[in-house]
């Protein structure tokens, strides 16, 4: 492409590959731009942040983000196809592409995996800095795929809890997961023995019917809802979405995708963002529920990051 009054071609864009963006990525980095960006995002001002509900086709989604102030224009492509049995692909593939704001050419093509992993548990991590009751011991993790793994990473990186347990789908599947975190796991034979006493619960299963049920719950326990993506989806029954009180990460994208909200027929209470800014309280006192949808706003932090970070390493070789 032609840049105005230059007449040359626009530099290729650069490919960051995912083992390049986990050496890249850190969560101490990550979390304070996530809170910042989220913040801003809930004061809906459209020189700070244009993001609108994630926009799809059967098994295809698209996450545009415009921040105008901080000159980032970004967006991820996600696929959701079906796995073999056995593959270790994950159940989500997608990449995220940088474009230059000024002239519209892609700069960076940036693997999705790692950021969607990570800024996914960095945003339930800032639910329970924000939410969890003020004492949390036991954190109970309902699932055991990839989005199990980079919760477990950041919870135990920025919290200190004297029990973890994980309940999933197979013993076995539980077991591999107590393994890969060096057996400091509990492995639970039932997702009511996982969360009975916990203080924060982490739902981060493919269910589509509730898996986490109101009447286990400690009074005052936060939860952060990861899966159940879709509108027709649920990890969380009704009894639990009535009783809690119910923050999202966007209203507009719970609405529109949260199956836990939608079916339930709960209200989002607030966004995170809104408790950032001051403008809505947090209630830590009573039993809360975080609806995680994810946001391209999340992607394009992490992805300005990474190549922030990718440019700073490049240069000085
Ligand atoms: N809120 C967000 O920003 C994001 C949400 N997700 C969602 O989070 C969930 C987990 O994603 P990944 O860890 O990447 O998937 P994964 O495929 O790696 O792991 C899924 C886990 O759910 C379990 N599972 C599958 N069906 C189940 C059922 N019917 N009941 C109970 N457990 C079941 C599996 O055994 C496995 O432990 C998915 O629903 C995914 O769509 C993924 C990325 C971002
Ligand atoms: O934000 C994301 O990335 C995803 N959210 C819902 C499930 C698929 C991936």
């Amino acid at each position: 492409m032609d840049r105005p009054g230059t007449h040359t071609m626009a530099a290729a864009p650069v490919v960051i590959s995912q083992d390049e963006v986990r050496s890249l990525l850190r969560y101490r980095d990550l979390i304070p731009r996530l809170e910042d960006a989220l913040a801003k995002f809930s004061r809906r001002d459209s020189a700070d942040v244009i993001q609108p509900v994630r926009s799809t086709v059967p098994y295809f989604g698209l996450m545009p983000t415009y921040m105008e102030n901080d000159g980032v224009l970004c967006t991820k492509v996600l696929c959701f196809y079906k796995r073999q049995a056995g593959s270790a692909l994950p159940s989500v593939q997608s990449t995220v592409l940088i474009l230059d704001p000024e002239y519209g050419n892609v700069q960076a093509v940036i693997d999705g995996e790692v950021i969607t992993g990570m800024r996914t548990a960095a945003a339930s991590a800032i639910s329970a800095k924000l939410l969890m009751p003020a004492r949390a011991e036991v954190l109970a993790i309902l699932g055991s795929g990839h989005q199990a793994r980079s919760h477990y990473s950041v919870f135990t990186e920025i919290f200190t809890f004297k029990e973890v347990r994980v309940w999933s789908q197979t013993r076995a599947s539980a077991e591999r997961f107590s393994d890969w975190a060096g057996g400091a796991v509990r492995v639970c034979g039932s997702a009511e023995e996982a969360v009975r006493g916990a203080d924060v619960i982490v739902t981060v299963t493919r269910a589509t019917e509730p898996v986490l049920l109101g009447q286990w719950i400690k009074p005052g326990a936060h939860v952060a809802a990861v899966g159940a993506c879709r509108p027709d989806w649920r990890e969380l029954d009704d009894a639990l979405m009535k009783e809690a009180v119910v923050y999202a990460d966007s209203k507009e994208g719970a609405k529109a995708e949260s199956g836990d909200i939608i079916l339930s027929g709960a209200e989002v209470f607030a966004e995170l963002g809104d408790i950032l800014n001051g403008t809505s309280p947090a209630h830590r006192e009573k039993t809360t529920v975080f609806k995680s949808l994810g946001m391209g706003l999340e992607d394009a932090v992490s992805a300005k990051l990474v190549f922030d970070r990718w440019r700073a390493k490049n240069s000085q070789t």
